[in-house]
């Protein structure tokens, strides 16, 4: 048997709108001497959709694996409904959040729904001996499982490709294919590690629409992006982490207008940063200044 008790519109990990879901506080996460996350309070609620940005090497991974088990952190504490979460991966996303990683881990050779199939394991409960005896809880509860992972791929667009091998999908497939991997173990928290890395403006566009898609069948989303134009436009709210410390969080207005963020971004600008067209302006009219003065005929006179 299953618990999957799922319609196509509403994920069974969905809480009232407005429930916190993700309550992390005081996190700080040490390497030997290093504090690559530093006191970071975040939360998440139902509904919503938070960006996490900041330069390289921020911390933003490292938070995210504090989030998810791979890491304990040094200090701090990390909540999922109410409850401590269990320091393990498996037993997180058992929990009910669930992720994508920076880099495609996809199983290459196996089909599209396998690849969710995968995804499902934390779902069933049918046991070792069950799936060795083959029993009818078996068949049923693989039928299920299944049935929900079609149900997956057609919500994420991939329906027509569950047979094809994973590793022939072009990549912005290949992407789509981790988040419904990643929403078979039905969470109520998805938490993406640069989903349109790699993307093309016309792939991103679709995991745009693909996140709302999420967000609207009740699973909260947090995620980490350098494409800023996207986070601006997805998230109700944007943390900015700096050095391991959250140096700012509102909507994307506030964040957009914080100096302190344009000045942590500074040797490397905020893509697609308003600013930026005006600061090419100026840099190329100083240029051009300075050209006409070399040239100028009192010059070298001046000398
Ligand atoms: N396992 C580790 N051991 C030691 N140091 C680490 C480890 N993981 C991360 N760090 C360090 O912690 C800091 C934060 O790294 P992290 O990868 O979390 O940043 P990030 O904001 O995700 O960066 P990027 O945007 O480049 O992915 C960096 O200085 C990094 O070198």
């Amino acid at each position: 048997m299953t618990t999957d008790t799922t319609t196509k519109d509403t994920s069974p990990g969905a809480s009232a709108p407005g429930t916190t879901v993700l309550d992390a506080r005081g996190v700080t996460m040490r390497f030997g001497g290093l504090t690559a996350v530093r006191d970071v309070d975040l939360t998440v609620s139902s509904g919503e959709i938070v960006g996490l940005i900041g330069p390289n090497g921020a911390g933003k991974t490292t938070f995210f694996n504090c989030l998810t088990g791979l890491y304990i952190p040094t200090e701090g504490e990390v909540r999922y409904k109410g409850q401590v979460l269990p320091p393990k991966s498996f037993k997180v996303t058992a929990a009910g959040i669930a992720r994508t990683f920076q880099n495609i881990r996809l199983f290459g050779n196996m089909t599209v729904l396998e690849n969710v199939l995968v995804g499902r394991h934390t779902r069933t409960k049918e046991g070792f001996w069950s799936a060795v005896l083959r029993g009818p809880g078996f068949h049923k509860a693989e039928a299920a499982s299944r049935e929900r992972a079609t149900e997956l791929l057609e919500f994420v667009g991939l329906g027509a490709k569950a047979d094809h091998l994973a590793r022939n999908l072009p990549y912005g497939e290949q992407r789509k294919l981790e988040i419904a991997r990643a929403l078979a173990s039905e969470p109520g928290l998805l938490l993406l590690d640069e989903p349109t890395a790699g993307m093309n403006p016309q792939e991103t566009r679709a995991a745009e629409e693909l996140i709302f898609a999420i967000r609207d069948r009740g699973t909260a989303v947090l995620v980490i992006e350098h494409d800023m134009r996207f986070i601006f436009n997805l998230c109700d709210r944007v943390a900015v982490l700096v050095q391991g410390q959250k140096l700012v969080e509102g909507d994307a207005a506030t964040v957009q207008g914080d100096e302190r963020v344009i000045a942590a971004y500074i040797g490397e600008p905020l893509e697609n940063d308003p600013g930026a067209a005006e600061a090419a302006e100026v840099e190329a009219a100083e240029a051009a200044a300075e050209a006409t003065t070399d040239a100028a005929p009192g010059k070298e006179n001046d000398r």
